[in-house]
C-alpha cells in the first residue's frame, strides 16, 4: 500500500514496537490493549535471545497482523523481509547492518520502508534510496537495545529540520509519556515505544498518555 508522506507522518504519532521478548504478559494482549489506547502504527520486532524463531515466531506474526488488520493499524516487520512478505505485512523496517535498501525496495515493492539513520550521512542515503520515514536514536538511554550507537537526544532531528529535510522522522530509545514532548519539540513526527507499553501495567493508558502528549505538541 502507497502511503503518502503525509499520511507516513501521521502514522508515526504513537509507533509501538514489540516482541514477545519484551513482554511480561501475552503480546495478543498487549497489542489489543496498547490499539485500544490509540497507537497508530505497529512494528513486529521479534529479535534478541528469549525470541521466538521458526513457525512458532511464523504463527505469533500472523496473529498479531490479524488483529491489526481488525483495528485497521498498518503492521511492519522489523528486518525479516521474506517474513513480511510470506504473510503480507504493510511494510518494513530495517537498520545500516541489514540487507541494503535498494534490494529492499525491490523485492518489497510499494510496501513502507523505513529505514534507522544515526548521522546526517545515513540519513541522506536513506531518503536517496526511498525510505518513507526515518527512525533516529536512542533519543534517551535505553536497556532495550543492547548494541545502540550513543545517546543522541534530539540533535539530529532538529539539525536535519533547519536544513528543510522533511522526511518523516520518528524517534526511538528510553522514550516515555513524560519526555514524549521533547521529542516532538525537537522536531520528529512522532514517538516511536518498546518498553514504556510492552511491560505497562496498562498498555492502554501508557499509549493513551504517548499519544496525548504528542497531540499536545503538535497544536
Ligand atoms: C530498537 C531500538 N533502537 C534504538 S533504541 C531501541 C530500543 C527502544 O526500546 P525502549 O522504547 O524500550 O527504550
Ligand atoms: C532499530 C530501530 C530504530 N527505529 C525504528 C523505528 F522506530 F521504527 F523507526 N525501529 C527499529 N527497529
Ligand atoms: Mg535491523
Amino acid at each position: 500500500m502507497k502511503v503518502s508522506t503525509e499520511e507516513m507522518r501521521s502514522l508515526l504519532k504513537t509507533y509501538f514496537i514489540m516482541g514477545s521478548q519484551n513482554c511480561d504478559e501475552d503480546p495478543r494482549e498487549v497489542l489489543k490493549d496498547a490499539i485500544h489506547g490509540g497507537i497508530t502504527l505497529f512494528q513486529f520486532r521479534e529479535k534478541g535471545d528469549q525470541a521466538l524463531v521458526g513457525e512458532e515466531k511464523i504463527r505469533l506474526a500472523k496473529e498479531l497482523l490479524e488483529i491489526c488488520k481488525h483495528y485497521q493499524v498498518p503492521f511492519i516487520v522489523n528486518d525479516d523481509i521474506d517474513l513480511a512478505l510470506k504473510i503480507n505485512a504493510d511494510g518494513v523496517h530495517i537498520g545500516q547492518d541489514d540487507e541494503p535498501a535498494e534490494q529492499v525496495r525491490k523485492k518489497i515493492g510499494d510496501k513502507i520502508l523505513g529505514i534507522s539513520a544515526h548521522n546526517q550521512e545515513e540519513v541522506e542515503a536513506a531518503i536517496n534510496q526511498g525510505a518513507d520515514y526515518i527512525g533516529t536514536g536512542p533519543v534517551f538511554p535505553t536497556e532495550t537495545k543492547k548494541d545502540t550507537e550513543a545517546v543522541q537526544g534530539t540533535i539530529l532531528v532538529q539539525e536535519l529540520r533547519k536544513q528543510g529535510i522533511s522526511i518523516p522522522i520518528v524517534g526511538i530509545g528510553g522514550i516515555t509519556p513524560e519526555n514524549a514532548a521533547s521529542v516532538v519539540k525537537g522536531g520528529a513526527d512522532g514517538v516511536s515505544v518498546i518498553t514504556a507499553i510492552s511491560k505497562a501495567k496498562s498498555p492502554k493508558e501508557q499509549a493513551r498518555l504517548l499519544k496525548a502528549a504528542v497531540d499536545s505538541v503538535m497544536q
